[in-house]
Parts: C-alpha cells; structure tokens; sequence
C-alpha cells in the first residue's frame, strides 16, 4: 500500500480535484514507462471515472457513479473542505511552479508582449465579480470598473461571458467595450469611442440566432419542470440557459440533473455543459469561447499577424476554450482565476478577482508605488511597449 498524489480529472465537466490516495492496484497506476506526460501541473493526471469507480469499488467493479452527479458534489462546500485538509502543499506548489501567479510574472508578460498590440479578453463572473449565491447580484465593483476602464483605454478589451449581453453590459457599463455574451453566440462593438479603427467598423455577431425561439422554449420547459426543487433558479442567457443549483440542497441535486435531463431528451439539437454549481444549456454549434476570440481577433484586423498579443483572463471550464486557442496559436496567453489546482491550459494563475484589480492592473499613479503598479505602467509605456499600430490607436 503506497500513497500517490493524484489530480482527479474529468475532461468533459472541468472537475478537477488534487487528493493524496492509498493504492494497492498497481494497474491503477501505470509503470514509469507508460505513464503519460505529465499534465502542465506536473501531477499524475488520471480520469477521474476510472479513479472513483477504483476508490468506490476497491477495484473490484460495482456500481458506477453518475460523473455528472459527482462532478457537482465535488463542488461542494463539504467536499472542498474534506479536500483542503488533505496534504496538498505538494501539489500546490508544483501547480505554482507550472502556473505561477500572475502577479510575479510581469518581467516576462512585459519582455514577450514587447513590439505587439495587446487584446485583452476578460470573463466576467469569478473573474471581474466574485461569485455569489444570487447570479443577479454579482455586482463588478467600483474599483473594478475603473481598472477595466482603465485597461480598455489602452488595450482593445473584451468581456467573454455565459451571461446574455445585456445582462452583462448592465453590470460592467462600459460602453467603449467589446461584448460577447452566450459564451460568445452573441457579439457586439463597442456602441461608444471606438479608439481601434483597424477591421470591422461595426460589429454584431450571432451564430445561433435560428436557436433563439428554441432556447425560450426550453427556459419555460425548465423553470415549469424545476419549480418544485427548493433552490433551483434558471436564467434565460438569450442564445443559452442556465439552470443554478448553488442553493439547492446537495441531496437533490441528482433529481435536479435527471429534471434538466428529462427537458432535453425533447431537444436534440441542444447540448448540456457545466460551469461552477450551474448546468448550462447551449445549442449543438461548434462555438465557444474560443472561437469568440478568434472572431473578435480578426474582426479587429488581427487574423495572421505576429504582432498580436491576446490575454484571456477567466475561472470556469468555459474559458478553457479560450486558453487552448491561446496555446493553439502560440499568441498571448490565458490566466486561470483560481484557489485551487486545476488542470487548465492556462499560463498563469491568480487567486481571486481582486488579484486583477488591486495587482494585476493597478490604477497608475496610485499612492503606494508597488510593483505591480510600475508593471502596469511598464506595459503601457511607450519606452517598454512601443506600439505597432499608432495610427490607429487613440489613447487620449
Ligand atoms: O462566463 P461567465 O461570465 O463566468 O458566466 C458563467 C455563468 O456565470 C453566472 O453564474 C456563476 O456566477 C453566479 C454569480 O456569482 C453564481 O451564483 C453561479 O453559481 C455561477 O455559476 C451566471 O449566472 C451564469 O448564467 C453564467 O453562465
């Protein structure tokens, strides 16, 4: 019997746990020789079905567990407290190493964007909000607002989200903004002071539009046929829906996914994905976060250059979308927000939003002359960043 760290992971839910495991299964670890590459943490990764079916069972077989059912209660706050007191400063610090904070990396963020336009990709709930109980109170804060505005006066910025469009223009207010919303089925220019000239002058994009009588169907079908589950909130996100289970009590959440699942069955054309403590209804099309990136790059002239440097900052599954592209490409990179380790095809991490906003893009000139401030100023400053494309380029 020996002790292993390993990193549970389930690619189609996000799920990602770090536990330290007795085993005494030598199939259910490989020999060094067939062990694959190592997951960008540098953990063992294994699927996490074939692992909790080992743990369940003793190896033995048995009964299967719902992952979706599971990959939900591994979100709970039982389990990530049973997770956090298991021995995982191990983890944590090769996770760092192979993800380091953000906040320590700005020598070489300002060195590799050096000579290229910076894009700027932000998710909005767990990234520029914190997460709450109630989706209609994630409320951006002040202080947040004015870096991003901030940010948007020097850099073309997007905010990539689940939430419908407007629903997430009403908390960011900032019109000079790019916004796609419907994890990026809906996208639109900035309706004031567009300051970056290059490309597509006035942008609208809705690749799922013809699924938008069918999405309405489906929001009634679910908020009629989950009204009886204490907790339960859907939200019509216009292109998608979600159904929330964050308040609703743990032992109900396997009828609450067979409800949303039973609604579907009708809807062949619609796929279900998971974000954080939420189900997420979307059309089958092959459009995501990543390709919202894409589009918003080449509609900002930015389709085959060099000279491009994207940054995605974002917290849940769906930005992983985004962050392969990222690593795809070669261009930019992604920043995971997260307190935990997960795999994720992110360069960099931070802890929470407010890593962004007191940290990553402190106000300038602020009182206190901090690192990350004069890092900040470094990525803006024409003597650190000269940048490519004056003419069209407007900062004033
Ligand atoms: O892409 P995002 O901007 O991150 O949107 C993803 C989902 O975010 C919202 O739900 C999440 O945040 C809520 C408020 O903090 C929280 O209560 C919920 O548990 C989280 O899943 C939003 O309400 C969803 O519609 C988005 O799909």
């Amino acid at each position: 019997m020996t002790k292993q760290n390993v990193v549970i992971s389930d690619p189609k839910s996000g799920i990602n746990m770090a536990i330290t495991v007795a085993v005494s299964d030598s199939s259910l670890f490989p020999s060094a020789e067939s062990v694959p590459p190592a997951t960008p943490g540098g953990y063992i990764s294994i699927s996490r079905k074939k692992l909790l079916k080992k743990l369940e069972t003793g190896g033995g077989g048995g009964a299967r567990i719902n992952p979706w059912i599971d990959s939900m209660k591994a979100l709970s706050p039982t389990h990530i407290k049973s997770i956090a007191s298991l021995p995982l400063s191990d983890f944590q610090a090769s996770w760092i190493l192979h993800h380091p904070s953000a906040l320590s990396m700005f020598e070489q963020i300002i060195n590799a964007s050096k000579g290229k336009q910076i894009v700027m990709f932000l998710d909005y709930d767990g990234t520029l909000s914190p997460i709450v109980e109630d989706p209609d109170q994630a409320f951006m804060s002040d202080a947040m607002r004015t870096v991003v505005k901030n940010v948007a006066r020097y850099f073309p910025t997007a905010i990539v989200s689940g939430r419908c469009r407007d629903k997430v223009y009403s908390f960011v207010q900032l019109a000079e903004l790019y916004y796609a919303g419907s994890h990026g089925m809906d996208i639109k220019g900035p309706a004031k002071g567009r300051k970056y000239k290059r490309g597509n002058q006035s942008l609208m994009f809705q690749p799922a539009s013809e699924f938008l009588p069918m999405i309405d169907e489906v929001y009634k079908a679910l908020v009629e046929k989950t009204k009886s589950t204490p907790g339960a909130k859907v939200e019509n996100n216009k292109f998608c829906v979600s159904v929330h289970f964050r308040c609703v009590d743990e032992k109900r959440w396997n009828a609450l996914a067979e409800k949303v699942r039973s609604v579907l069955k009708e809807y062949p054309k619609l796929r279900l994905t998971q974000g954080r403590k939420v189900l997420e209804i979307r059309p089958t099309i092959k459009w995501d976060k990543g390709k919202a990136l894409e589009f918003l790059l080449e509609s900002l002239g930015f389709a085959d250059c060099n000279d491009v440097f994207p940054i995605y900052i974002g917290d849940d599954r769906t930005d992983e979308d985004a962050f392969k592209v990222l690593r795809d490409r070669g261009q930019g990179f992604g920043i995971l927000v997260s307190k935990i380790p997960k795999e994720t095809s992110a360069s960099y991490s931070l802890q929470e939003p407010s890593e962004a906003s007191n940290g990553l893009f402190a106000p300038v000139g602020g009182v206190e002359e901090t690192g990350s401030k004069r890092a900040f100023q470094g990525l803006i400053n024409r003597r650190y960043y000269p940048h490519p494309h004056k003419e069209v380029l407007d900062v004033g």
